[in-house]
């Protein structure tokens, strides 16, 4: 299938929507994350972030369209993300996902690291999780969380092991979070409601501490 101009150049603008809103956030320290929107299923292509660039700003060379093993459809001086193989394996394992975004913050880290050894963190109750397209009563979810390796393919192969339809999400150790959705609406609103959560729970193990540590 060929990708028009006006598709990749839809992807681009939607892609910077979305950059720009999690930059205001500061969901990007350190030129960390990469943001992708699908283009095309058969074959697998998408438009992702450039590597190692400053994602809090905008430039004409922050996006390139790759094929399904993370290789550039067409000749360019751009690096896609060294992350990229994580996206491809998103789509390919849940179909439906047509947007795909990584945001290293300290809460995600924080939950990462504090539930790494249960290989998951859950949450139960919490009227957020009907951001995550749940609406069951009282509904838990589990979110995964993989080691972080440095190789990345190992690191898309844990990945691919561990993510399903039900949560639209997986943790990296001590790393980031990745979100995705049938929109790139729909994988913001996965990803803030995700943060809500993540926050929430650390904030709250630290007030229920301080209560009991309270004369
Ligand atoms: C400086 S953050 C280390 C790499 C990383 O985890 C990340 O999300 C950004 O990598 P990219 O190649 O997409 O810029
Ligand atoms: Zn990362």
């Amino acid at each position: 299938m060929t990708i028009t101009l006006e598709q990749r150049l839809d992807a681009f603008r939607r892609l910077d929507e979305a950059k720009l809103t999690f930059a205001r956030r500061d969901w990007f320290p350190g030129t960390s994350g990469n943001l992708s929107i699908k283009l095309s299923d058969e074959p697998l292509q998408f438009a992702v972030t450039a590597s190692g660039k400053d994602k809090t700003k905008l430039s004409p060379e922050d996006y390139l369209v790759v094929d399904g093993n993370s290789q550039p459809v067409e000749p360019t001086a751009l690096k896609p993300s060294a992350e990229t193989l994580v996206h491809a394996v998103v789509y390919r394992v849940i179909p439906t996902a047509k947007a795909c975004f990584h945001v290293h913050t300290v809460w995600n880290n924080l939950i990462s690291e504090l539930y790494f050894g249960q290989r998951a963190f859950s949450i139960q109750g919490q009227e957020l999780i009907k951001g995550l397209g749940i609406w069951e009563e009282n509904a838990r979810i589990t979110v995964p969380i993989v080691e972080n390796f440095a190789d990345i393919p190992t690191l898309a192969s844990a990945i691919e092991k561990v993510i399903t339809p039900e949560v639209p999400g997986v943790l990296i150790r001590n790393h980031g979070i990745y979100a995705w959705g049938d929109s790139d609406f729909a994988a913001k609103r996965h990803l803030e409601a995700f943060e809500f959560l993540f926050e929430y729970h650390a904030r709250w193990l630290q007030l229920r501490q301080a209560a009991v540590a309270a004369p």
